[in-house]
């Protein structure tokens, strides 16, 4: 089988299933939902991603065309070796175990699909992101330039729009120039997700290769398309393509869009400076996304400098009190006479819980916020009416959907090409039930399970978020219980990080790291 490196002989290499039986990779298949992990020697790890022959038998393979492409035929090894894999890991120690390893993204000599045979489709979910269109533009592009596919349809609206809504025809011409606008050509939303009734249109339409972009709801409703999809024993290629503009999608180094909004609330935070400088005794407070993740709120502080104080999910604050952000506050404008406050939208939900006017949930059952940014207003405010003979300007700006409804920069446009033609290479080889992201630079296959398992979050005790803290000055909130209770007991996240732990546990040629 393909997941076994040739460089092993089957004694060295075990499949490893979740409930740490190990399984003949000849004799046995895993069933759908088992993670498909190999190990090697040295404490080496695949955390591999299925494909066709997992569940296909004598499925007939083709030569790859960009063989013939003119624009590839000039790069020496052009094609991924099948035994490339990409180190989860890249800080370790002498001894550390060669640890988990994931498939290395690109395009392979042999492809599962004939060209005149691939109907794909695209679909947007979630919340809007800067780069959808782009994903879109270049998913189109590589099926089209580089395998010569010219059936490829855009679903509308969202998961819904499989069982609800006519399709638009995708071709490189309708697609050329959308990257340089917000927004998804194709149409997105939340709710709406039927597995069967998704899986049954999908079938329907004899369509065998679906390109799936979203955030962490998307892709767990991804995985459970692919589950359904094995499970009729098709062959349909799942792709996920991961969105968020929160960054909180773990594993991948970064999401795209992120640079993009980071960028883009430059604008809200240079504003928000200009005001408070220019007014007597004046706070500039800015809102920005992150239901459960402050990552824009902490690079957009990082790289303004303008910041005086960044309020974020992962780190809780308290308004009274030595130490507390209303003495902050008045010491930074007796000292400065005004201050800049950035604040994720997920900020300090505990503390407007007191006095709650949203609650529920929204169609796709994420919980509803209530606005950090006005209660805080409203609270700074009344604190300094109260208690202070100052007379306080505060200049609140929201700018929330402005900084995900901007086309992509740059250096997201580049990014989101890598992801899609990652993707697609991925398909036409015959993977199915992955999604595609970068890890330390490297496109790579990853199985959904590890992507949608947990956020990835902003670790208070990594020197990003101390940089983050010298850079403002502000108190950090925290006493040592909170710091002990905080998400240092958790494994470190991957992204964004320059520190990463080296994984010390022992591991043997025997022991599973699932
Ligand atoms: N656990 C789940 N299983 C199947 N489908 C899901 C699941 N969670 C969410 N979905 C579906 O996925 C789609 C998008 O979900 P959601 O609105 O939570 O956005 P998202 O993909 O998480 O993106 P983001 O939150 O970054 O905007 C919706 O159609 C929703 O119904
Ligand atoms: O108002 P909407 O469209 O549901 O989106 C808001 C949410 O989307 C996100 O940007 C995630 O996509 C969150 O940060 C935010 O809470
Ligand atoms: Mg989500």
């Amino acid at each position: 089988m393909s997941i076994i490196s040739k460089k092993y002989s089957l004694g060295d290499i075990k499949l490893i299933t979740e409930n740490n039986k190990v399984k003949n990779p000849i004799m046995g298949i895993p069933a759908a939902s088992e993670p498909k992990v190999a190990t090697g020697d040295h404490g080496y790890v695949l955390e591999d991603v299925p494909h066709f022959t997992d569940y296909i038998p004598n499925l007939p393979t083709y030569p790859n065309p960009l063989q013939d492409n003119p624009a590839y035929a000039v790069v020496k090894q052009y094609f991924v070796d099948t035994d490339d894999t990409v180190a989860q890991q890249i800080v370790v120690h002498v001894d550390s175990p060669r640890g988990t390893h994931f498939r290395r993204a690109g395009p392979r000599q042999k492809v599962y699909f004939k060209s005149d045979d691939v109907h794909a489709c695209i679909v947007t979910c979630g919340g809007l992101c800067p780069g959808l269109n782009t994903v879109i533009r270049e998913i189109v592009g590589s099926l089209h330039d580089m395998y010569g596919v010219t059936r490829i349809e855009g679903i509308e609206g969202g998961y819904r729009g499989f069982y609800s809504r006519n399709t638009i025809q995708l071709t490189p011409k309708v697609t050329n120039g959308i990257h340089k606008r917000g927004g998804t050509i194709i149409g997105t939303s939340r709710g709406g997700y039927d597995n069967q009734k998704i899986v049954n249109s999908i079938e329907d339409r004899g369509i065998n290769q679906v390109y799936i972009i979203g955030g962490d709801g998307t892709q767990k409703g991804a995985a459970a398309i692919y589950e359904e999809v094995r499970r009729r024993g098709l062959k349909i290629a799942v792709v996920g393509i991961p969105k968020t503009i929160d960054n909180d999608i773990p594993i991948i180094d970064k999401s795209f869009g992120f640079d993009t909004a980071v960028e883009e609330a430059q604008r809200a935070i240079n504003a928000a400076h200009v005001e408070a400088e220019s007014n007597e005794n004046c706070i500039g407070l800015v809102k920005l996304m992150g239901r459960d993740s402050g990552f824009i709120a902490m690079y957009a502080t990082l790289a303004s400098r303008d910041v005086d104080c960044c309020l974020i999910p992962e780190s809780p604050f308290y308004l009274e009190g030595p130490g507390g952000l209303f003495e902050y506050i008045e010491r930074r404008i007796k000292e400065n006479g005004h201050m800049v406050i950035v604040v994720a939208e997920g900020a300090g939900q505990d503390l407007v819980a007191e006095s709650r006017t949203a609650g529920g949930k929204d169609a796709s059952g994420n919980k509803v916020l209530d606005d950090i940014g006005l209660w805080l207003s409203q609270k700074i405010k009344g604190h300094f009416k109260k208690k202070t003979d100052m007379e306080l300007n505060l200049k609140y700006i929201d700018p929330t959907y402005m900084i995900r409804a901007v086309p992509s920069n740059a250096s997201d446009n580049i990014y989101c090409t890598l992801l899609a033609q990652s993707a697609v290479h991925g398909a036409m080889s015959g993977y199915t039930g992955f999604t595609v992201g970068p890890v330390h630079g490297r496109e790579c296959y990853l199985p959904f399970y590890r992507i949608t398992e947990k956020q990835n979050k902003v670790v208070i005790t990594d020197r990003m978020w101390a940089r983050m803290l010298s850079s403002t000055n502000q108190p950090s909130f925290l006493n040592t219980k909170d710091i002990i209770e905080s998400n240092i007991d958790e494994a470190p996240p991957t992204q964004l990080l320059d520190d990463q732990v080296a994984d010390k546990t022992v591991v043997t040629k025997e022991t599973t790291v699932c």
